[in-house]
């Protein structure tokens, strides 16, 4: 699937859509996801089929499956990118981040590295409001959390596929989300950015976040609290 969106989308976007419905919310150690019979059609394809499954907030969820099983689908119907052909989310009132795949960003976007992070910042700050401080620390602490200290003035386009793709990640972490959605966060990382990026996850996961990632990489598989599999839009 194909987003042009540039970067991970925030929650101030995604929850608007009428087949995603915000709760009143009960702080954030009772934050879950929830999916009812959600269905998605694409075409007369069915991508997700009837699914219902919930997600625990402080728990790391690895969604395995072929290609074509869903995953994405699953993922950007959570992020309310993807319209539902039937059922609902139910995100209850949380802020959600999506990292989508980084085949789906432009490789060519004229921002920094910095840039692209401080975005992440946008959805609680808004695009033009100047950063606080603790903006700036939670944009720097989320570039070091990925391995890309030294590298906030490169422009994206003077990157490896792998630092763009920790780029969009760090931009994910630095929403400091409720829900943290990742399409293949570590695909084509090497196994140092590998770790650190299972790592950062972790570290999500503790300060109460709930974080779902698809994933064909069976390191971050086994890093996961909880491993689902796709196929054909369902859960086997
Ligand atoms: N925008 C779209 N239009 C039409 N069909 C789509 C679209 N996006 C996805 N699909 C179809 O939906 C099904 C699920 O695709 P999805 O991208 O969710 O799979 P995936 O499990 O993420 O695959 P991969 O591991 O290759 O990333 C596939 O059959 C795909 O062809």
């Amino acid at each position: 699937m194909s987003f042009s969106a540039p970067t991970a989308v925030s929650a101030a976007s995604t929850t608007e859509s009428d087949s995603v419905r915000a709760g009143s919310g009960s702080g954030p150690a009772a934050i879950t996801v929830g999916l009812r019979g959600v269905t998605v059609i694409y075409d007369d394809r069915v991508s997700l089929d009837d699914v219902t499954i919930e997600f625990a907030s402080g728990q790391m969820t690895a969604v395995a499956g072929s290609n074509g099983s869903g995953k994405s689908t699953l993922l950007g119907a959570i992020a309310g990118v993807v319209p539902l052909s039937a059922g609902t989310v139910e995100l209850d009132g949380a802020r959600v981040a999506y990292v989508a795949q980084r085949s789906s960003v432009p490789d060519h976007l004229p921002l920094s590295v910095r840039q692209v992070v401080e975005m992440g910042r946008w959805s609680q700050r808004g695009a033009w409001r100047r950063l606080t401080r603790d903006d700036r620390d939670i944009v720097a602490s989320s570039i070091a959390a990925v391995g890309l200290e030294g590298f906030e003035r490169r422009p994206l386009s003077a990157l490896s596929g792998g630092q763009r793709q920790r780029a969009l990640v760090a931009q994910g972490l630095a929403q400091r989300a409720q829900i943290l959605l990742l399409d293949e966060p570590t695909a084509g990382l090497d196994n140092e950015a590998c770790e650190l990026i299972a790592l950062a996850l972790a570290a999500e996961t503790l300060r109460g976040a709930t974080v779902i990632h698809a994933t064909h990489d069976s390191d971050v598989i086994n890093a996961a609290d909880r491993v689902l599999r796709l196929e054909r839009g369902r859960f086997v």
